[in-house]
């Protein structure tokens, strides 16, 4: 490739991580990003819960993009994790982004996060999201509050759901990113093994359709994958309560949820797999599954990392 002045620029690549606060819009933006639906998304907080690798191949750059959970002040043992998870990416990657919701403004918890990133000294691009629910007044506004919270090397107001400024946030991580190998070969656009993707595209159905406590006590295992030689792909996975009422929440009148959340996840896994899906879906209890850790463990959620 050749550069602005006529000179040769090398190959670049590596680690983006993709920090803020829960809600912000981390997930929705490496989706957009990389083109794929890789992060879950919901109005809900705390629903990203392992760390998300997704690869954006262009013709001079691989940039590998890990998505952390939210950083937030943890309530209990799986908030403990989130935090870790997100606090061990930091370290690891060449660049940040720190995203923010320009829609709110700045306050005590950015400041905190700002500094949290600030202490990794890596060169980080603010990234001010949801610009689709403000005026460009308040837009400049919001930009000059959160930029004040910490040193940063550019400021990109973007708008995830509608994919404004992305290219010039590419355009900006390509520029900070050193001369560096492909890391993950062309075709790879994440990490995640297809049955934590299926996984999470069911708990996604499940933080859409329920309300109430039931969301966060939700973990979602995919006990079998098979293909059966007509060609249709069987999928047999259970979804993890604390509690019999949060089950009676689940499994609704005469299966009524249970249904409409495996048809609606059956959906979008036929169209992660491209194939025909026979998704069988399960609701058990398994209490306080939150709080213990060897349970945690049990789920893959690794906690000695
Ligand atoms: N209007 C608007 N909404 C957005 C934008 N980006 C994300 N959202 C919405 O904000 C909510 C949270 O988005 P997520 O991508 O799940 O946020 P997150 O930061 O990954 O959240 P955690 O997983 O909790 O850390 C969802 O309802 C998104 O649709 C945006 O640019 N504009």
């Amino acid at each position: 490739m050749t550069g602005p002045g006529g000179e040769e620029r090398p190959f670049v690549s590596g680690f983006v991580g993709i920090v803020g606060r829960p809600n912000v819009g981390k997930s929705t933006l490496l989706n957009a990003l990389v083109g794929h639906k890789l992060a879950i998304m919901s109005d809900k907080p705390q629903t990203t819960r392992n760390r998300i690798l997704g690869v954006l191949h262009r013709p001079a750059a691989q940039i590998v993009f890990l998505d952390t959970p939210g950083l937030h002040k943890p309530l209990h043992k799986l908030g403990e994790y989130l935090n870790r998870v997100a606090e061990a990416t930091l370290p690891e990657v060449d660049v940040l982004m720190h995203v923010v919701d320009g829609s709110l403004p700045a306050g005590p918890a950015d400041a905190q996060v700002a500094e949290r990133i600030g202490r990794a000294g890596k060169p980080t691009v603010l990234v001010v999201n949801k610009i689709d629910r403000i005026s460009k007044g308040e837009l400049y506004a919001a930009m000059d509050a959160y930029k004040a919270l910490g040193e940063y090397v550019d400021v990109v107001p973007t708008s995830a759901v509608q994919g404004t400024h992305l290219a010039e946030l590419v355009e900006i991580l390509e520029r900070l990113l050193p001369p560096g190998p492909k890391y993950y070969p062309d075709d790879m656009v994440t990490d995640q093994p297809e049955r934590f993707v299926m996984a999470e595209l069911i708990r996604e159905q499940v933080l859409h359709l329920t309300r109430e406590e039931v969301p966060h006590s939700v973990a979602v295992v995919v006990e079998e994958v098979t293909r059966r030689p007509s060609g249709v792909v069987y999928v047999r996975a259970v979804i993890l309560v604390e509690r019999e009422s949060q089950k009676g929440i689940l499994v609704g009148r005469r299966g009524a949820m249970v249904r409409e959340i495996g048809q609606r996840a059956r959906l979008e896994i036929e169209r992660l797999l491209g194939s025909r899906i026979y998704l069988e879906l399960f609701v058990k209890v398994k209490e306080d599954w939150r709080s213990r850790e060897s349970a945690l463990r049990e789920l893959g959620y690794r906690l000695d990392g």
